[in-house]
């Protein structure tokens, strides 16, 4: 394949197509894959590492309304919400709402991804990129690791390999899950060959990609539906493959319906635009939200409005912190070093790496440095992605560059922004490289908590109450609680041993308590029992006492990550 030399650096190519906020829509394919996966977003020329491939593009919202959000969206909604650190406060792109973006249909590779997610400053406000981490060939599946541990999916690829390994010919499909399928790949690359020898995991998409060109159904970006009804259909799909909904809880659209006998009888699981279902499962969705938290939200915090529009709209209406372009704090003027200082990213899950940050610049003869960035995730299954880089994004751009088909006007804005890449940014911020995922990302991911021993005394004081003191100071990405905590009358001194905390108890105390971690304080007792109040089923377990120290262990996590990282 010709090369043509590349105009821009990568910097100013993702700023060029950030600030117009445009994609690579004649470099880029959206495909639908299966009903596992969904749709997922493919190369249709060959990249070099480096490159900028997309934007991960939403709306900028402020951390608070972002845990707001996730208070009231279907949990299908929330993975497209990506938290982030910046200028040493928590940010999120919310990229729910489905419109003709490309980077929000790019899914989870956290073996072999080939890009990674970078936050980007342009005209004063950030921007979460998708660089390549190595060469993309023509047809490959952009991904990325969206950081974290455990998203429902890897799971879910696991049981199935493991399940149809032991299953009997009549149980086994006869045709190996697309999952199954790439894990297998994975499996046997990583075993038997160096990352030198093959490319990265290029194998699976490329089979997938291979299928979908036969089977001639590919989708253009202009094509793939608009409703995000498809993801959520997969969702629900796998929600109820994995028995977690009864057929009442979840009204089975005849779409969905549809879909699942179409992708069943699909063996190539590839559907054509008409195939695909256009339906609409905002409704569903929302639905579904309002039904499992009726009991938790009143009429006026739940919007009662079907649409995710309205629900957002709603959002904006009661104040909260949708940032317009004026209210985004403006900062072109900003030194680089103070740059450097203030990046950080996440996506919705938390995950804090502890790599000191490095911006980079966009200037022809500086050509971007890169430095460890952080990504981070919130929510349910927030995405923690990992904004550092470690990849070389200083090839030199003059050399085999293939032709950015959009970049005309890339060339011609020169803005001053920085890419940050960044992980840095304060405590809070910052993820780090997938292979050292620090305390503070455990601390941040809740959900990640493992199962280290961590003690919380309890002591009576003398007026009769009882107090805590952590004694996990050396793990303070420790989340622990008592697992049953008695009055000082019944215990006096005691010692109770931490319990893991779960995803459903960590995003429960998310949705209400985030705000005190991200801006570290400790909730009284009053807004905790305001949260167990209302998210009694999922903190049924737990008392004031032990939010109060998960709490408070996420804050002493934050801070010394800050402390680490010298910001
Ligand atoms: C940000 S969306 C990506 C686009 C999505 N595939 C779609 O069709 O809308 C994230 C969702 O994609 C799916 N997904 C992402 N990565 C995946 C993977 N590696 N395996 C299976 N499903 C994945 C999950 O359903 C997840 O909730």
């Amino acid at each position: 394949m010709a090369t043509i030399r590349r105009r821009n650096t990568p910097l100013k190519d993702a700023i060029a197509h950030a600030t117009r906020a445009i994609d690579k829509a004649r470099e880029l394919e959206v495909k639908y894959i299966n009903s596992f996966k969904g749709r997922g977003l493919f190369a249709k020329v060959p990249y070099q590492k480096g490159d900028f491939i997309v934007e991960y593009r939403g709306e900028l919202i402020s951390s608070q309304e972002s845990e707001r959000r996730r208070g009231i969206y279907h949990s299908k909604c929330t993975v497209f919400m990506f938290d982030f650190c910046w200028k040493e406060r928590m940010w999120c792109i919310d990229a729910a709402q489905e419109d003709d973006s490309l980077g929000r249909l790019v899914n989870d590779d956290h073996i072999y991804p080939n890009c990674k997610m970078k936050r980007v400053i342009a005209e004063g406000k950030p921007h979460l990129c998708l660089f390549a981490l190595r060469d993309i060939k023509a047809g490959e599946e952009i991904t990325y690791d969206y950081g974290g541990s455990d998203w429902p999916w890897r799971k879910q690829a696991k049981v199935q390999e493991t399940a149809s390994d032991t299953l009997s010919s009549e149980e086994v499909p006869q045709s190996p899950s697309p999952s199954k399928m790439q894990a297998k790949v994975q499996n046997t690359a990583a075993d038997t060959l160096s990352s030198e020898e093959v490319p990265q995991s290029p194998s699976f998409s490329e089979m997938q990609a291979k299928t979908q060109e036969t089977s001639a159904d590919t989708l253009s970006s202009e094509e793939v539906p608009q409703s995000p009804s498809l993801s959520e259909m997969q969702a629900k799909t796998q929600e109820t493959s994995a028995d977690t909904l009864s057929s009442e809880e979840v009204p089975q659209s005849p779409s969905l319906s549809e879909m699942q006998a179409k992708t069943q009888e699909t063996s190539a699981d590839t559907l054509s635009s008409e195939e695909v279902p256009q339906s609409p499962l905002f409704s569903e969705m929302q639905a579904k939200t309002q039904e499992t938290s009726a009991d938790t939200l009143s009429s006026e915090e739940v919007p009662q409005s079907p649409s995710l529009f309205e629900m957002q709209a709603k959002t904006q209406e009661t104040g909260a912190d949708t940032l317009s372009s004026e209210e985004v704090p403006q900062s072109p003027s900003l030194s680089h070093m103070q740059s450097l200082q203030e990046a950080g990213v996440f996506h919705s899950m938390k995950t804090i790496k502890s790599e000191p940050l490095v911006n980079y610049t966009d200037s022809d003869d500086e050509s971007p440095s890169i430095s460890p960035d952080q990504l981070k995730s919130t929510c349910q299954m927030t995405r923690q992605l990992d904004l550092d880089e470690h990849f070389d994004f200083t090839s030199d751009p003059s050399e085999n560059a293939h032709e950015d088909s959009d970049n005309e006007a890339a060339s011609e804005s020169e803005p001053q922004e920085n890419v940050d890449e960044d992980n840095d940014s304060g405590a809070a911020c910052g993820s780090g490289s997938q292979e050292s995922v620090d305390v503070l990302d455990d601390s941040i991911n809740g959900a990640a908590c493992k199962s280290q021993e961590c003690l919380v005394k309890c002591n009576q004081t003398e007026d009769g109450k009882a107090t805590l003191t952590d004694v996990s100071d050396s793990a303070p990405h420790q989340s622990f609680m008592a697992t049953t905590y008695k009055s000082p009358k019944q215990i006096g001194r005691q010692v109770f041993k931490r319990r893991k905390w779960e995803n459903e108890e960590v995003q429960a105390v998310e949705r209400h308590l985030m705000h005190f971690i991200t801006s570290c304080r400790v909730p009284g007792k009053l807004e905790i029992d305001k949260c167990l109040g209302v998210e009694n089923v999922a903190l049924k377990d737990r008392d004031w006492l032990s939010i109060k120290f998960y709490v408070k262990n996420r804050i002493t996590a934050l801070k010394r990550k800050a402390f680490e990282t010298g910001l």
